[in-house]
């Protein structure tokens, strides 16, 4: 049985107020339940506009976009993981959790900060966390409500390496685990390759789909060696 679509993105036109020229113009693309997807393209381009538009938090534009069937204004809001972890300094890390979801219970809190490799770090305050420490927090609280989409914008950027990996490591759990639905936006053509099912590349104003690339690797096999292969492969996708 083919999986049932989660997102369907009709856009025929998105303008920002005041800029010149269209954002986005004839957008088409569905993101099937439980799937991994990415949008990768360069800075500027729209990625984290679109992303906003998904999560219902810019309802101004030509077109339609539907959540689990309804318009995503009115869908509820995703699990969203921003740019920057936006944690309350004042919190700790499980009280940064359960600000946003009152009705996590600390145990369960407590158990989603394990589930992220945090275990001791409930009561920690986000200033005397790792970057990447911080966007596992920022994990757990959009975990938190269990969503069924779950948007990820740059949860990358500002990282070390060596914890990217573990970031990607703990997302490609989630995936496996959970199986939210996942929109994961980046720059970075390797992120894409480690974790997605399938890569959207865009480009150019307006942001136009260059590139469509279906990930067959299983997740758990995508050693460095095939990671290169597929980096390759998405490379030329977007005739790099
Ligand atoms: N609220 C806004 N008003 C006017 N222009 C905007 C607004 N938000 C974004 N833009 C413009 O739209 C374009 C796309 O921005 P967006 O942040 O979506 O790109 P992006 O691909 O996510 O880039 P980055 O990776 O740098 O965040 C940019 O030119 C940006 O300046």
């Amino acid at each position: 049985m083919a999986p049932s679509i989660a997102v369907s993105i009709d856009i025929r036109a998105k303008r920002f107020e005041g800029a010149t020229g269209l954002l986005l113009d004839g957008l088409r693309l569905d993101v099937s339940e439980g799937e991994v997807l990415a949008l990768v393209g360069p800075s500027g381009v729209g990625k984290s506009s679109l992303l906003r538009m998904i999560a219902g938090l810019d309802a101004d534009f030509d077109g339609q976009i539907t959540v689990f069937g309804q318009p995503a204004s009115e869908a509820g809001p995703p699990g969203f993981v921003f740019q920057d972890p936006r944690l309350l300094p004042w919190l700790g890390a499980a009280a940064n959790i359960r600000a946003v979801s009152p009705a996590t219970t600390m145990s369960e809190a407590v158990s989603l900060l394990g589930e992220m490799g945090l275990s001791g770090f409930e009561t920690a305050l986000p200033g005397s966390l790792s970057g990447g420490m911080q966007r596992r927090v920022a994990l757990a609280r959009a975990l938190a409500v269990q969503p069924r989409l779950l948007l990820l914008d740059e949860p990358f950027v500002s990282i070390d390496r060596k914890l990217v990996r573990e970031l990607h490591d703990v997302i490609g759990r989630i995936a496996e685990q959970r199986r939210p639905t996942m929109i994961l936006v980046s720059h970075d053509l390797e992120d894409a390759a480690r974790l997605a099912d399938r890569v959207i590349q865009l480009q150019g104003r307006p942001a136009r789909i260059i590139a469509e690339t279906r990930v067959e690797t299983r997740r758990a096999d995508r050693n460095p060696a095939r990671l290169l292969e597929i980096v390759a492969q998405l490379d030329e996708g977007s005739g790099e």
